[in-house]
């Protein structure tokens, strides 16, 4: 049986792991997070995904996916471990890699393969890991395999993307791509790629990411636009995209998570052509200063108001509230009213945060109910459900005022207008 290695059993490792230890191979999953690998131990698993904790669970109850605290021997290593962005220097810090290359080289046999799957800037594959991992004394493409195949999964889907997409796999020679694409042809229904070279497939990731970045951006855009004409962005898009080669995605307070607002920037790691993508990340970013300019304007000022932003998860339906739109809204607003009305004793801004999904007390959230008591604006950041269930009349009864800020296009707004509600969108 084909023994395989992951290395890092975060959002992307743990999935892969299990994905192949359901199609006949025997997986080692291991991970320098000693609590992580306890927590899989009590089977404890907080993913937010149930189908997917299910099909992990189901793998390491079979005992074809094993929690390891070292790094085994392994016909195939994976590697799923962080890369994390340097925005300063504006550089991946590929320290992780290198250390997953490190462990690898003590155990790395003639014939073994070697599959990059974290976000990497293009040339990775080729140049530091490649050079790392040809520490063993062996070469790569000669004595042992080497490519890369990015995941792109969707947080929210991950069982179903896991399977479904196409994937991409680009190796140092046509060997290692042969070996690589053989490996994952099996476990998947989508269609397996052959890049052209381990870097091809790098880049190909990051254009998806930046790609939908920008078109976030577009439609962010469209939308300050919108407001400048008075037109309503969402009918607008919606129409536009009726033909048949317009697809506008939907603007809202900002792009957040873990992958849009940092991959794009990966291609700045050795090329100085950048530039539709710096303005999408500016647009991006600008939104939660752009929401806080549209609250000011209907409240009239923000001094003394009250407001309840509800959604910090960075998208619908998750608890991951990395780079988070509605935290840094929250920001933003406490840093709104100005210092100088202060000094005159005006009264500052008062926000209150909540969302139901997330758990993290570092956070300072609150209750629903008691983000909305006596507010004057609700600023709804993140289009989860169980807000689209909220009651608008017995919001409407505890508010001091009357403003629906809804960034999302998420809640129904005849209800809340019917409810009394002066409804806003972008
Ligand atoms: N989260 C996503 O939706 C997503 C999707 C596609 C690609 N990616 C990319 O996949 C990579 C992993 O992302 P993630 O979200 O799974 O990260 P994560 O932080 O959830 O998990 C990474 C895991 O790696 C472990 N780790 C760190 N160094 C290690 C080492 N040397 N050896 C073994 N384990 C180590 C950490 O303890 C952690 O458990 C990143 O490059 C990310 O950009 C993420
Ligand atoms: C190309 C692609 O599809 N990549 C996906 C992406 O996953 P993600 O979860 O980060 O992506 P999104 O769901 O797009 O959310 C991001 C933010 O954009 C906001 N948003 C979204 C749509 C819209 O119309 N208007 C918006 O404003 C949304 O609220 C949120 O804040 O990266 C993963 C890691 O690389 C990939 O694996 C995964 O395939």
């Amino acid at each position: 049986m084909t023994t395989v290695c992951v290395h890092g059993l975060g959002y992307v490792g743990l999935p892969t792991a299990a994905l192949f230890a359901h199609n006949g191979y025997d997986v080692v999953g291991f991970d320098v997070d000693e609590r992580k690998l306890d927590r899989l131990h009590r089977r404890d698993l907080t993913l937010g995904e149930a189908d997917l904790e299910a099909y992990i669970v189901e793998a390491l109850e079979e005992g074809t996916l094993t929690p390891s605290a070292t790094v085994e021997p392994a016909d195939v290593h994976l590697i799923c471990v962080p890369t994390p962005l340097d925005f300063e220097a504006e550089r991946a810090d590929l320290k992780y890699v290198l250390s997953a290359a490190d462990a690898i080289t003590d155990v790395l046999r003639e014939g073994d393969t070697v599959i990059l799957e974290s976000t990497v800037p293009p040339g990775t594959t080729e140049g530091p890991l490649r050079e790392a991992l040809e520490r063993s004394g062996m070469r790569a493409g000669e004595d042992f395999y080497l490519g890369y195949s990015p995941e792109t999964v969707l947080p929210g889907d991950i069982l179903h993307e896991l399977r479904a997409n196409d994937r991409f796999v680009g190796g140092v020679d046509e060997h290692s791509t042969d070996h690589a694409a053989a490996l994952y042809e099996p476990c998947i229904d989508g269609t397996v790629h052959r890049t052209p070279d381990a870097t091809t497939a790098e880049f190909v990731k990051l254009a998806q990411n930046a790609y939908r970045d920008l078109n976030i951006g577009f439609a962010n855009e469209m939308a300050r636009i919108a407001r400048d004409y008075g037109v309503d962005s969402r009918a607008a898009i919606a129409l536009a995209n009726r033909h048949s080669r317009v697809d506008i995605l939907q603007p809202g307070p900002g792009v957040g998570g873990h992958c849009l607002p940092v991959d794009p920037l990966f291609f700045a790691h050795d090329s100085e052509s950048l530039d539709l993508i710096y303005s999408a990340r500016r647009v991006n970013d600008g939104m939660s200063q752009y929401v806080a300019d549209i609250l000011e304007a209907e409240l009239g000022s923000l001094e003394g108001k009250r407001v309840a932003v509800l959604g910090v998860a960075y998208k619908a339906n998750v608890d991951d509230t990395r780079n988070s739109p509605g935290l840094k809204l929250a920001q933003t607003l406490k840093q709104a009213t100005p210092e100088r009305a202060l000094a005159d004793g005006g009264l500052a801004l008062d926000t209150r945060v909540a969302d139901p999904l997330v758990d993290d007390e570092s956070l300072d959230l609150v209750s629903v109910d008691d983000a909305v008591a006596d507010a004057d604006a609700i600023v709804v950041a993140t289009d989860h459900d169980v807000f689209r269930d909220l009651d608008p009349a017995a919001i409407r009864g505890k508010m001091r005022g009357n403003l629906l800020l809804d960034t999302k296009g998420t809640m129904d707004a005849d209800a809340w207008t019917g409810a009394g509600f002066d409804v806003v969108g972008l």
